[in-house]
């Protein structure tokens, strides 16, 4: 029987990157199966003047995708899933979540050399992750902190066009663009956790649509699933949107899950970081037990700080 199925995706270069990646794999479990793409503008496309954080919607770039799905014009969208809320409307799910590419930070810069801690006083970094600015100036309280939108692409040309040292950048879009010689380091995570599920890839489909959610199962990776699963579970219990600088990185280490998490203030002078281990089949749970565990030591108080910072600002 030959089916198709139609896949939808942002325009971005990435997005379509990730969701040709994620076709080629499948075809090769389903080789009958045809796989048409239907580009989808979201509102984050659209909205390039503001930064992110002003415009506070959670699921800038996943909410018209989402309405392809249940009026059926598509059959599944990739995500990365960093850029997915974590509550999924009813009637969808997140079927399937890949092999984790490096979920850590990196950094360009522009000189194509000088190491990001290793910047002058003063250095300017491009950055619109309150994530990233808050955690790196917790280190360098001297850095000055600009903000840079756009797709990769844009933000590439911004670095060789604009006054500033370098720029931060998810590793995993960097590399998948093919782009992973024009990074000068890694940064590692004591420096600064990434977002909830950066790096990997996950797959949503309607919950009711057997065919599809049979085919794009065979994708789904358990180590990385359950690690940003319980990611996921932190973020929702401390109630972040992804525009909060809230970080966190779950992996399996010796057949336990290990999540670790920090929730900062705007301005880098508090940055609250824990870890929880557990069984990776209660990653959920241990994603609460951090939030939990993080509260206590006052994140509620970070958290509720930043969103009155928001509102004074908006
Ligand atoms: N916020 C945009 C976004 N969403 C996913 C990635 C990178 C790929 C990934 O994390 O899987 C990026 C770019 C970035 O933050 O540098």
């Amino acid at each position: 029987m030959k089916k198709t199925i139609v896949v939808g995706s942002r325009d971005s270069e990435l997005a379509l990157t990730q969701t040709h990646f994620v076709i080629g794999e499948l075809q090769k479990h389903f080789p009958d199966v045809d796989f048409t793409v239907k580009h989808i503008k979201t509102e984050g496309d659209k909205i390039l003047d503001v930064a992110l954080s002003k415009i506070g919607d959670k699921g800038l770039f996943v909410k018209e995708i989402e309405n392809a799905l249940l009026s059926k014009e598509i059959d599944f969208a990739v995500h990365s899933m960093k850029d997915v809320p974590t509550a999924v409307p009813d009637g969808l799910q997140i079927t399937t979540i890949t092999e984790r590419e490096d979920p850590r930070d990196c950094y360009i810069a522009k000189d194509g050399k000088t190491r990001l801690f290793d910047t002058p006083q003063g250095a300017v970094i491009g950055t619109s992750s309150l994530r990233r600015s808050a955690q790196l100036l917790h280190q360098r309280s001297d850095f000055e902190i600009v903000p840079i939108r756009g797709n990769l692409n844009t933000r590439f040309r911004k670095l060789s066009e604009q006054d500033m040292h370098g720029i931060i950048l998810a590793y995993a879009g960097v590399y998948r663009l093919g782009w992973a010689d024009k990074i000068t380091e890694i940064i590692d995570f004591e420096k600064s956790l990434p977002a909830v599920g950066q790096g990997a890839l996950g797959i949503e489909t309607r919950s009711d649509d057997d065919f599809t959610i049979n085919i794009v199962s065979a994708l789904n990776h358990d180590t990385t699933a359950s690690a940003i699963l319980a990611e996921r579970a932190f973020l929702r219990q401390l109630e972040g949107g992804c525009q909060v600088p809230i970080g966190a990185y779950g992996r399996l280490e010796a057949e336990e899950l290990v999540l670790d998490g920090v929730v900062a203030g705007l301005d880098g002078s508090t940055v609250l970081r824990d870890q929880v281990r557990g069984s990776a089949d209660e990653s959920d749970a241990l994603g609460k037990k951090l939030a939990q565990k993080m509260v206590e030591r006052g994140a509620d108080e970070i958290l509720k700080q930043v969103r009155q910072e928001f509102d004074a600002n908006a």
